[in-house]
């Protein structure tokens, strides 16, 4: 579906994307995680042949942006970081009106309306006007609009930045049905549970690089232990990261708490106590995909 060498976006002297490859297939759900800044959106506006490529190799649809965008645009659906919806229509009529932008007839236009409503579980709202709408009932109407032209490859640009949890689960429940439906999709994201649960395959970006490749478990095998033990100390203590460094495989120490990576974070915890240590709090868990990135670049993914 989509295939970069090398691909690169400069603005001016600053190089937002250096020079990546990326290959997303057929049916899956790919992902771009990455920090603010990471050139996650620059990619895939290059992808949605919104913005040109300076440097590098880029196919999508196995066609090229900077001769053939029209025709591949017209197999996309693209949702924007920010909703772009028309506030003074109804939101039905955002959808009829993007219906008819891509040549749907009348007939054609009303029938698509109304299953998009369904799907986007908006069908009580639609004849509501946009403006009121909640923040998740405005994405799920941003993403309802994006498959007006019934398309084979979804472009999603954070599709739940700023949505609570309730609205993240059901957003994530919609992509998930186009996905069981064959429509390939791309998300970017901050998040490291979004591309945990959403993604097959993800890239780790950072600073315009990809530093690493691979579905979220294989990724979390590769860069981190299977368990993590969290310590958190009182405010004003100094965490005592020297005693505890040979009780994991490594340790990261934060402004307010020690990550220790070990097998058997249970083993690891019952050593802090016998040591005299007593944290303010403990936390046995699993590795994440933040873990991945921290280990990969010495920062947290919300820097
Ligand atoms: N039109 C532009 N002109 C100049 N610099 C830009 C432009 N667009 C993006 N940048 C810069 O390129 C870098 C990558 O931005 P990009 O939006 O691709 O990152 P991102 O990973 O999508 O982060 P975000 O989540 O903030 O969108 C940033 O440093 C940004 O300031």
């Amino acid at each position: 579906m989509v295939q970069a060498k090398a691909l690169t976006k400069r603005f001016g002297e600053f190089e937002a994307v250096r020079g990546i490859d990326v290959e997303v297939r057929r049916g899956e759900a790919f992902g771009f995680l990455g920090p603010n800044g990471a050139g996650k959106s620059s990619t895939m506006r290059m992808i949605a042949c919104v913005s040109p490529r300076t440097d590098g190799d880029l196919k999508v649809l196995g066609l090229d942006p900077d001769k053939q965008g029209p025709r591949i645009r017209a197999r996309l659906g693209v949702v924007p970081q920010q909703d772009n919806l028309d506030n003074e229509l109804t939101v039905r009529q955002n959808l009829q009106v993007y219906g008819r932008y891509f040549g749907l007839s009348r007939a054609q236009v009303r029938r698509r309306a109304g299953e998009l409503l369904e799907f986007a579980q908006l069908s009580d709202r639609a004849d509501a006007e946009v403006e009121p709408l909640s923040g998740g009932m405005k994405r799920r109407l941003t993403i309802a609009r994006s498959l007006v032209n019934d398309p084979e490859l979804l472009l999603l640009d954070e599709p739940t930045t700023g949505l609570d949890p309730q609205a993240r689960h059901l957003l994530w429940d919609r992509l998930f049905r186009l996905k069981a439906q064959g429509v390939t999709l791309i998300v970017t994201t901050h998040y490291m549970d979004e591309a945990e649960q959403l993604c097959d395959r993800l890239v780790v970006m950072d600073g315009g690089r990809i530093v690493a490749e691979g579905s979220p478990a294989e990724l979390i095998t590769r860069y981190s232990t299977r368990e993590v033990l969290e310590l958190r100390f009182p405010p004003g203590q100094v965490i005592p990261a020297e005693r505890l460094a040979d009780l994991a495989e490594r340790t990261e120490v934060l402004p307010d708490r020690i990550l220790l990576y070990a097998g058997a974070g249970e083993a690891a915890l019952e050593q802090v106590h016998a040591r005299g240590l007593r944290p303010l709090s403990s936390l046995v868990r699993r590795s994440t995909l933040e873990d991945v990135f921290l280990r990969l670049t010495g920062r947290t993914l919300v820097d």
